[in-house]
């Protein structure tokens, strides 16, 4: 990640002008290596639990609720254009305050902010290729932001030369430069919601809110929301079945998503975080959740993400050890889609007809199941996963009853299910390119690009928990094949002439 020359004096400075507050007696801002998050904040005393390192007014916060921008533009307009969806007039507001220069109330944040950034979204074909099987390639969205880009940002434009001349077009409205802010929002963005207290609550009540650095990208609810994530198959948005009372999913509001300047100052690691941004009436207070010593770092936290998901919105990965002593992002997860699972299904059985495996998958999803199955570190075999593979092994009778009941089968690992998931995992890792020798070796290199090396971790890290479930199945399926062999030796045992009773 490169970012501006500023240095982070002009930061702090222009902070505290603008009525943040700073306790520079407890911290400072300092560049860590790069392996520990690059510019950041350090403790310069003992910090005791609860102390307030910095506030921020509300006001001093970005968002299309304090850019002036909306109302210049028209506020019926501004929803005309859509510009209150998504993230698109968020990166439109911050496009204009930049193209105002110093009389923007940002101005010097925004001079501090990255110019360039190391995630997916800015690779080459070449260090894509080397995703491959991991979740980050279907999640960049690059066509989607392209996409946004033309319908909504160019119309927008174009409709308004007196906010937007068009000599600032190749400056400060390219596609590039929404690239940019739309990265800036992945990366550095919180989710401010407006303050839902009490009017005659006290002025210093606190509210921890979903404050963790990148909550405004936890938009799982409404990916549409992120112009730099893509919904996947399967989950669009039914707007009849919304109509019809089903469900009703809480709409994020995009002009929750800001940027909260010094909040944004903060990296974060795996399980290490020390401060969280809590809410107040005025301010956002950054409280120690933790004691933390002079020296250390004051870490925020991102959701300890798995590392497909570190590279893709912040463009790092988590290295640290694991509970079975090897290296890697405790949070990381494989997905293995239905898709996978149905593939494994038909290659053991494949007298299982088509038509039976849409009817039933179709109900499998009618029911509301899940159609991609998580892989993590806890090794638990996810009961979806076990429960979807039993239900396309049921027989006619069975299936018609569970069908009738609109029971999904329960997730009991018996032998042959347990066999069919070994299959799918065994076929999931045929989607990565190389082996784990291969990424271990790789790893030795000292010449890799940067990009090639995360790309790495995070496919390794992914191969090592598959690997991991197949050694737990194998070893699930010798003791309930030693189990079966004992009731068998039992069973036979008065045949031979042993003289004990099968349980049976
Ligand atoms: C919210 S900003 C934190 C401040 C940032 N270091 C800066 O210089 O502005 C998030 C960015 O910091 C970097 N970062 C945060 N935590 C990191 C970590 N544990 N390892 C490497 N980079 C990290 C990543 O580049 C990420 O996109």
């Amino acid at each position: 990640m490169v970012h501006a020359p500023q240095t982070c004096e002009a930061l702090l400075i222009w902070f505290q002008k603008q009525g943040g507050t700073v306790d520079l007696t407890s911290m400072g801002l300092v560049d860590f290596p790069n392996s520990e998050g690059g510019r950041g904040a350090i403790a310069l005393k003992d910090i005791p639990e609860g102390h307030v390192l910095f506030s921020i007014p509300r006001d001093l916060t970005l968002s299309t609720r304090t850019s002036s921008l909306p109302t210049l533009f028209g506020l019926d307009e501004w929803k005309r254009f859509k510009l209150g969806e998504g993230w698109s007039g968020l990166i439109l507001s911050m496009m204009w305050e930049a193209a105002q220069g110093p009389k923007s109330k940002w101005s010097e944040y925004m001079s501090i902010l990255p110019t360039s950034f190391d995630t997916p979204m800015f690779w080459d074909e070449k260090d894509l290729a080397e995703l491959q099987g991991t979740s980050i390639v279907s999640k960049l969205g690059k066509e989607d932001a392209e996409e946004e880009y033309k319908t909504k940002l160019v119309p927008a434009l174009e409709s308004r030369p007196d906010l937007f001349p068009s000599s600032e077009r190749e400056t400060h409205y390219s596609f590039h430069t929404f690239h940019l802010m739309g990265s800036r929002i992945l990366s550095r963005s919180f989710d401010v919601e407006k303050w839902q207290g009490d009017e005659d609550e006290d002025e210093n009540e606190m509210h921890e809110a979903n404050t963790s650095m990148g909550s405004a990208m936890d938009v799982d609810e409404n990916r549409a929301a992120d112009p730099h994530s893509h919904r996947p198959e399967g989950e669009e948005h039914d707007e009849e079945e919304h109509e019809e009372g089903e469900e009703e999913e809480e709409e994020q509001d995009s002009s929750d998503t800001a940027m909260v300047p010094m909040a944004d100052m903060l990296n974060a690691r795996f399980g290490s975080e020390n401060a969280k941004l809590f809410h107040e009436k005025t301010d956002l207070k950054m409280i120690a959740t933790k004691p933390i010593k002079a020296g250390e770092q004051i870490w925020n936290t991102y959701g300890d993400l798995p590392n497909s998901e570190l590279l893709r919105r912040y463009g790092h990965v988590d290295i640290m050890a694991l509970p079975n002593g090897e290296q890697g992002n405790p949070g990381d997860v494989v997905e293995i889609r239905a898709d996978g699972i149905v593939k494994a299904v038909h290659e053991i059985y494949p007298n299982i007809t088509e038509e039976s495996f849409s009817e039933r998958i179709d109900w499998w999803l009618e029911e509301g199941e899940d159609d991609v199955f998580d892989f993590d570190w806890d090794l638990e075999l996810p009961d979806p996963a076990l429960a979807i593979i039993r239900l396309f092994l049921l027989s006619e009778a069975e299936w018609i009853k569970a069908r009738e009941k609109s029971k999904p089968p329960k997730p009991k690992a018996d032998t042959e299910v347990l066999t069919t998931l070994k299959r799918a995992i065994q076929d999931r890792l045929k989607d990565y390119l190389t082996s784990v020798v291969e990424d271990e070796a790789l790893l030795q290199r000292d010449d890799l690009t940067l990009n090639h090396r995360q790309a790495i971790v995070v496919r390794l890290g992914e191969k090592k928990i598959l690997d991991s479930f197949l050694t737990k199945i194998a070893g699930l399926v010798e003791q309930q094949s030693n189990k079966a062999g004992k009731r068998k030796h039992e069973t036979e045992a008065p045949v031979k002439g042993h003289g004990k009773k099968s349980k049976r």
